[in-house]
């Protein structure tokens, strides 16, 4: 699959890493508003994980300012979109009306709305959407569970995700531009939760907000059923120590796993490896590897790659379910204030 990057920042940087160790994709077209980066400079990218951004060789690259010269390039055959969420739907609508196939970070949009809309307008297997918790081997191991029934039904989950204060994310708390930790941050979860458990009818959620999105919560869904109880939690916490926390525990009829991953500002990390804890005593602690973050995107390029080869999107990387993610982080309207900031 030959692939050209729209938007050279964090993510940019991560799936253009991803591409050069997959045997089954390769970047030929990237377009970057800035000239450093368009000569190759990519050293001013920043992220909160992975390497940082080097010197690359663009000398067999075909280069564009804006993403309108890439929708003509005959040598791309999927367009990998790694703006900020507030550019998706136009660059979507783009690639849509240019017959071109295209890749687009989470969030697929700012409102469910937008992406039910994108879903529907791009048309069957013309676009996907790089929800990256499914190919990370620790969250993997429950949709390949729910999907395969090792451990039968999943039944019940606690779902947690917190950050300190996203400072280096430019209006992070706009909703008409990045929109608050519900859509950038939850939204991970919330993809997660609708593939293992479906869609919920309804949520009830306690938060703190600011700007008027909610900063901080914590949510019980409603499925519509006794059998299914599943809660999730997180937003920003006012502490810059804290880097970055996820994790879960996930119920399924004859097994509990369990997860959690903390980093701190100081490059301490704490954490609970996957531990599956069998209904019969058993208790198991499956080996991932060395936990290069960047394998999960190699992954998620290889899943594109066989997207674009075969014609057929995967249910993680499905436009339809990226927008019910959405629609999951709208249902959760605080019901009351604890701390208006
Ligand atoms: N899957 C995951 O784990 C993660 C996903 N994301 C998602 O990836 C997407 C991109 O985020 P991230 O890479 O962190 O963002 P960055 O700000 O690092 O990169 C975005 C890039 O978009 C380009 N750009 C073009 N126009 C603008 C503009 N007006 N304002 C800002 N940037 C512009 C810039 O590239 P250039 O200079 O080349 O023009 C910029 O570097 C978001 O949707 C985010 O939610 C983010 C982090 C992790
Ligand atoms: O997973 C992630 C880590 O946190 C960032 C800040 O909220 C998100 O943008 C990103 O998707």
């Amino acid at each position: 699959m030959r692939a050209g990057i729209v938007g050279v920042g964090f993510m940019g940087w991560i799936h253009y890493l991803a591409y050069q160790r997959s045997p089954n994709a390769e970047v030929v077209a990237f377009c970057s508003s800035n000239p450093a980066k368009r000569a190759g400079d990519w050293t001013s990218i920043q992220g909160n994980f992975g390497p940082p951004g080097e010197k690359i060789d663009v000398s067999s690259i075909n280069v564009y300012e804006t993403i309108e010269g890439m929708l003509t390039d005959e040598s791309i055959d999927m367009i990998d979109i790694c703006l900020p969420p507030a550019m998706h739907a136009e660059a979507i609508d783009a690639c849509v009306r240019s017959g071109k196939r295209c890749l687009c970070e989470k969030p697929l949009a700012l409102d469910a709305t937008t992406a039910t809309r994108l879903a529907t307008d791009s048309g069957s297997g013309n676009l996907a959407v790089a929800h990256i918790l499914p190919l990370m081997p620790e969250f993997k191991i429950l949709v390949d569970a729910a999907e395969d029934g090792r451990y039968g039904k999943p039944t019940a989950g606690r779902f947690k995700r917190t950050i300190g204060p996203p400072d280096w994310i430019p209006d992070f708390y706009d909703a008409a531009k990045v929109g608050g930790p519900l859509v950038d941050l939850h939204v991970h979860d919330a993809h997660l939760i609708r593939l293992l458990f479906g869609m919920p009818k309804s949520a009830t959620t306690a938060s703190q907000r600011r700007c008027g999105v909610p900063k901080f919560y914590e949510t019980v869904f409603d499925f519509g059923n006794d059998e299914t109880v599943v809660s999730a939690g997180g937003g920003v916490i006012d502490s810059s120590a804290r880097g970055f926390t996820h994790g879960y525990e996930v119920s399924f009829e004859n097994a509990t796993i369990q997860f959690e991953f903390a980093g701190y500002a100081d490059g301490s990390t704490a954490l609970i490896p996957v531990t599956i804890m069998h209904n019969d005593g058993r208790v198991e602690r499956p080996e991932f590897g060395d936990g290069d973050p960047v394998d999960a995107f190699v992954h998620e390029i290889n899943a594109v790659a066989k997207w674009i080869d075969e014609g057929v999107v995967s249910p993680f990387l499905d436009p339809r379910i990226a927008a019910d993610a959405l629609a999951i982080c709208e249902m959760q309207m605080p019901k009351r204030d604890l701390n208006t900031m």
